[in-house]
């Protein structure tokens, strides 16, 4: 069977999306979906997206990490996804859509994506300089150094595997202050490397960045694939609300695949 399929990236996290809103695309294949996102064997791409139908919203976002599983919220993958149904009509200017942490209201303006983040309920501190919390994903985040030098895979994968995370693991941020710019470089769980943007990485390290007193609330994020902004509001019992990430997201080519269900 012949199934049409878009290449989208945002900052260069990159995403195959299907349209499945006709339910052409069987979502327990996640067999093919591995294959698919390999970079020799198929496309290609950090993870792999569904839009499909959903009663009281505009679509479902439902989303695998290129290892075939599917997976907590990917933030680059939603703003994607948004531009996509932006693309073929099923939106305007704004949606409410749901992904597997809830309901996300998204915008576009100026060609940027706005993508409302869940509210976060809190952070923990496990040292100075180090935190984890969730942003509709699991991330350990970590005040570096010479960012450009720090070995990210390694150290990343060690954290990812470690006893204090399992048996789910947590993707693993690094970042430093550099000027008025976050630079943030994420080993990512489930891609198992380092990918040159993470969405809910940002959202959590522009939060933990805060926390130390070294960001504001609205903050300018770089990354390897490009310029992110963060904004949330502290609220006084330690959460955050209002938290949106904003930034480009791009279709890179379409195409047809071929498989057999
Ligand atoms: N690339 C994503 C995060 C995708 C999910 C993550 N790999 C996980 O399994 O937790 C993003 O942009 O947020």
């Amino acid at each position: 069977m012949k199934i049409p399929f878009y290449k989208y990236q945002g900052t260069g996290n990159d995403f195959i999306i299907i349209d499945n809103r006709s339910n052409i695309f069987d979502r327990e294949r996640r067999d093919i979906v591995a294959q698919l996102c390999d970079r020799r064997f198929g496309i290609g791409a950090d993870g792999f997206i569904l839009l499909q139908n959903k009663e009281g919203y505009d679509f479902e976002m439902v989303y695998y990490n290129a290892d075939g599983n599917e997976s907590t919220m990917c933030g680059n993958g939603g703003r994607c996804i948004v531009q996509f149904a932006q693309d073929i009509g099923v939106m305007n200017l704004t949606t409410h859509f749901l992904a597997v942490d809830g309901v996300h209201y998204a915008f576009i303006k100026e060609k940027l994506v706005n993508l409302q983040m869940m509210n976060v309920a809190g952070i923990d501190t496990l040292a100075d300089d180090t935190f984890f919390l969730n942003t509709g994903s699991p991330h350990y985040v970590k005040k570096v150094e010479k960012i450009e030098q720090f070995p990210v895979f390694e150290t990343g994968k060690s954290i990812r595997y470690s006893d204090t995370f399992a048996p789910g693991g947590t993707n693993v941020n690094f970042m430093e202050m550099q000027d008025n710019w976050l630079f943030v470089r994420t080993y990512e769980r489930g891609v198992e490397n380092e990918t040159y943007s993470c969405g809910t990485g940002v959202t959590a390290a522009a939060i933990a960045a805060e926390k130390l007193g070294i960001a504001p609330q609205y903050v300018l994020i770089k990354t390897l694939g490009g310029e992110l902004e963060v904004t949330f509001i502290k609220k006084s019992d330690g959460s955050y609300k209002d938290v949106f990430l904003i930034g480009p997201a791009k279709r890179v080519f379409t195409g047809e695949i071929e498989v057999d269900f």
